[in-house]
């Protein structure tokens, strides 16, 4: 029966080990680390993510600015919003929630952030600095799953790690950050055939494709340490319930440790985004990156063997 990698009490951690940083800063430099958080639109699982970014922003001791623009808000209006974000300094961090209206490019729009500020590490100066080997700010959801992997495996040196899914929020840059940690590394995704075997071969994999309980018990090498990046709401008459793109039934009798949904990696998503507005802003000032968070990625025992959040 597989271990259950619980990314609350993780994220818990990491939020702790900022506010230590955070504190210290206000106390030592009289800086005080501001994350601006953009919303377009109504939709209802963004506006909860949104709400605890600011909410989380605030409790470890930061300044939050929500910014909730109407739906019809057009792109020229949103670039003007950023590029005042941009120019202000007591913003170090600048977020755009996705997905986005369809009228509005997120090309154009991730483009416009200052590559400083660009607290999520999607803009292409962050991206390429990931791809190099360089020195950026990291997406957030891949650097949770990595924080989870250390967490359960402490050295990810020499693991063969699959990773199932090829977009730009998740699959790409994680990739690239598990061959930063010498993994060897396979990227699967929608055209691979026999998808199946591919992470069979896997002693971690990651399935971050989009689709609900794709991967079973028989795509598990039995052992592996796998990562639920699947966050899917299914609803059924009165009944609402989040899944994951892993079959946790099935692969919980395989796999040797597993993240549930939820509580796994959504809850490390938000606590990496307040550590890179932490790193930005020491970088926008001059300081020394805060140092990695030593609580939050620790090797962990004795944890519970039933789901953590039910
Ligand atoms: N600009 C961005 N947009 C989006 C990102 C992102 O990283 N940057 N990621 C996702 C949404 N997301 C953060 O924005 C996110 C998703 C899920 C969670 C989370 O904590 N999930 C909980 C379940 C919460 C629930 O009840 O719905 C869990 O898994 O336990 C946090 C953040 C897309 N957009």
């Amino acid at each position: 029966m597989a271990t259950w990698i619980d990314g609350k009490a993780q994220a818990d951690a990491l939020r702790e080990t900022v506010a230590d940083a955070v504190g210290r800063l206000v106390d030592q430099r009289g800086l005080l680390p501001g994350l601006a958080v953009i919303l377009v639109g109504d939709d209802p699982a963004s506006q909860v993510y949104v709400r605890r970014k600011g909410q989380h922003a605030r409790e470890v001791g930061m300044r939050s600015f929500e910014h909730a623009l109407p739906t019809a808000t057009s792109q020229a209006m949103l670039l003007e919003r950023i590029a005042g974000l941009n120019r202000d300094p007591r913003v170090h961090g600048i977020l755009v929630q996705l997905p986005l209206p369809a009228h509005i490019d997120p090309e154009a729009v991730i483009h416009a952030i200052d590559p400083a500020k660009d607290v999520d590490g999607f803009h292409p100066l962050n991206a390429g600095a990931l791809a190099v080997g360089g020195e950026g700010l990291v997406p957030c959801t891949p650097l949770g799953c990595v924080q989870l992997l250390k967490s359960q495996l402490g050295e990810l040196a020499g693991q063969h790690a699959v990773v199932l899914g090829r977009s730009r929020i998740v699959g790409r840059p994680l990739a690239s950050l598990l061959l930063r940690e010498d993994c060897t590394v396979t990227v699967a995704h929608s055209r691979t055939p026999d998808p199946a075997t591919i992470c069979r071969q896997g002693d971690i994999l990651v399935a971050a494709a989009g689709r609900p309980g794709l991967v079973r018990d028989d795509w598990v090498k039995p052992g592996a340490t796998v990562i639920d990046v699947g966050i899917t709401r299914l609803e059924d008459g009165d009944s609402r319930r989040l899944v994951g793109d892993v079959d946790a039934v099935s692969v919980s009798r395989v796999a040797g440790a597993l993240t549930p949904v939820p509580g796994g990696v959504g809850p490390m998503t938000i606590a990496c985004l307040l550590h890179n507005t932490l790193v930005a802003a020491c970088r926008q000032l001059g300081l020394p990156d805060p140092p990695p968070s030593a609580r939050a990625i620790a090797p962990r025992d004795g944890l519970p063997l039933t789901h953590p959040h039910g």
